[in-house]
């Protein structure tokens, strides 16, 4: 029998997680690019660009070019207009995501969105995406100093959510969302579909992998069934 998380609220990460935004982002950073006069990336190195937020994306877009603090500053300034423009276009909810927010929630888990993606850009996508309502606390890049791996947007959604940490499951697609969580003593799992900078995820390093949304349904009891 798969061992089940008793947690009573449930964080998720946004990009590669619970969304395929990887179309929207390197549209906008191919914008950015022409804009700016510059050679530009593909889907697949936008891809592995992901996980940082935003101003980290436009960095490694310019590669070598980021050095020049000015054109960084004005770069991330042209991607974020871009971006505006292009969010929400083409980016998808990943399969059975939609059922499985409302079945958790229907269920009685608390829910939260954790993401390094700026609030800007987060609350637009989740109202157009239709999945706003599911969530309890929405913790963005910019809502704190700190952005994951940092444990405090973590610790900052089990407040809001008024859960301990320990009653908190954290799902994500990158390492980020791992030494996140490990760092704020939420247990963890790790899904193999996202970006995660181009690294695969190891089951060792987190608390188990998820096959599907919907196989987090069979991983988590509220403390009150058991
Ligand atoms: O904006 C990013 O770089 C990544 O966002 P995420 O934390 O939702 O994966
Ligand atoms: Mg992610």
């Amino acid at each position: 029998m798969t061992q089940r998380f008793t947690v009573a609220a449930i964080s998720f990460d946004l990009d590669g997680t619970l969304l395929d935004t990887v179309p929207d982002l390197a549209a906008a950073a191919q914008d950015m690019a022409a804009e700016l006069g510059m050679p530009p990336r593909s889907d697949d190195e936008v891809r592995v660009f992901v996980g940082r937020g935003i101003p980290n994306l436009v960095e490694r877009c310019l590669g070598g070019r980021a050095q020049n603090a000015a054109l960084l500053q004005q770069a991330i300034a042209v991607f974020k207009r871009c971006y505006r423009a292009r969010n929400g276009e083409r980016a998808a909810p990943y399969p059975g995501a939609h059922d499985t927010l409302s079945a958790l929630r229907a269920a009685g888990f608390r829910l939260a969105c954790v993401t390094n993606k700026a609030a800007d850009f987060t609350l637009p996508l989740l109202e157009q995406m239709d999945m706003r309502h599911h969530f309890a606390s929405v913790v963005s890049g910019d809502t704190l100093p700190q952005k994951k791996p940092d444990p405090a947007p973590l610790l900052h959604a089990a407040r809001e959510l008024g859960v301990q940490p320990s009653a908190l499951l954290h799902v994500g697609d990158s390492y980020n969302d791992i030494d996140c969580a490990r760092n704020a003593g939420v247990p963890v799992l790790g899904v193999p579909w996202g970006y995660s900078e181009g690294r695969v995820l190891d089951a060792k390093d987190c608390d188990g992998l998820l096959s599907s949304l919907p196989d987090l349904l069979e991983r988590v009891a509220l403390p009150t069934d058991i």
